[in-house]
């Protein structure tokens, strides 16, 4: 038997004719370029199938675009051909395309004061279409940090002010003995909670990026909320975590409008989805809200 000879279901009619509008292939293994890195993705690649009577799509054909993606750095342009590919594989079947990549940055972070670094993984996605209205690619990303409850602060200051009122009633002023207290137990005799918290970023790309700012996006959105999780940590670190966490409370409110105003003023960005998760360690459950600017279906 020769290939002439094998059967071709795909090419057969479909008995219940009916678009569909979308078929193809999710978790496909694909390596790919990004941020300067290989990096190990998912990608979800598909088609819509507009000729209702058609029975199936060529996934072949989709499988072997994806090829494309291993010699040079992803990038629009790149999406775009891939995309391409799929529609011209699928003349007369198809008008819409879509590839979404799911991957993991690696991104060495050097520490707040001490000469080290250490690796920090970032959850990305990539996800690119191409169909009547145009060519849009979204990037996604997860950025973790740390949250201080702004509520929590106040109520701790007042109960520290409280205690310097009772433990000082009696005593005269004095400087030396003032900051012999703040370094004591009682200076501190309320601390406030704070929570590992997560933002997940979902941009739309201007149609005239040229480029895939994933590191630009992480490093702008840990400048904005300015307790990005650390990797290696001496103590000058961690005090300087401690104070850059006194100096950002937060609700999940404040981090969201924060993201969104540094975020929505970058070129790049044509549109935003955003939604932060604050894991309270006050509540058993999760302090959340989303935000979103020039997005289709908000
Ligand atoms: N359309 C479709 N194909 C599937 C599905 N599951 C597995 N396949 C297989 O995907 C394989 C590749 O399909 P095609 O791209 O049409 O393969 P082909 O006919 O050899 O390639 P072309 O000559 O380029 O059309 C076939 O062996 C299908 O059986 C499915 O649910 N739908």
């Amino acid at each position: 038997m020769n290939a002439l000879t094998l059967p071709d279901i795909a090419a057969q009619a479909s008995r219940q004719a009916l678009p569909l509008d979308w078929v193809g292939m999710c978790g496909i293994a694909v390596p790919l370029w990004l941020a300067g890195q290989r990096l190990n993705a998912r990608a979800d690649a598909g088609v819509s199938l507009d000729d209702g009577a058609a029975r199936g799509i060529h996934m072949s054909r989709l499988y072997l675009a994806l090829e494309l993606l291993e010699h040079e750095p992803l990038s629009p342009a790149l999406l775009r051909r891939v995309l391409q590919h799929f529609l011209d594989s699928h003349q007369g079947l198809s008008a819409s395309a879509s590839l979404r990549l799911h991957t993991e940055a690696l991104l060495k972070r050097p520490a707040l004061v001490s000469p080290l670094a250490g690796w920090k993984s970032y959850p990305a996605s990539i996800a690119a279409r191409l169909d009547s209205r145009g060519f849009h690619v979204e990037l996604s990303v997860a950025v973790s940090y740390s949250s201080t409850c702004p509520c929590s602060a106040a109520l701790a200051r007042q109960l520290i002010q409280q205690r310097f009122s009772q433990d000082f009633s009696s005593r005269p002023l004095e400087h030396s003995a003032v900051l012999a207290w703040l370094g004591s137990p009682q200076g501190i005799v309320a601390t406030p909670h704070s929570q590992r918290s997560s933002a997940q970023l979902q941009i739309r790309l201007n149609p005239a990026a040229t480029d895939l700012p994933l590191e630009a996006l992480i490093d702008r959105a840990e400048a904005t909320l300015g307790t990005a999780l650390q990797t290696a940590v001496k103590r000058a670190d961690e005090q300087a975590f401690a104070l850059a966490n006194g100096q950002n409370p937060m609700f999940c409110e404040d981090a969201a409008r924060r993201l969104h105003l540094a975020l929505r003023e970058q070129p790049e960005v044509h549109g935003l989805n955003l939604r932060v998760v604050h894991a309270e360690s006050l509540h058993a459950h999760d302090a959340v809200a989303e935000s979103r600017w020039n997005w289709e279906g908000a």
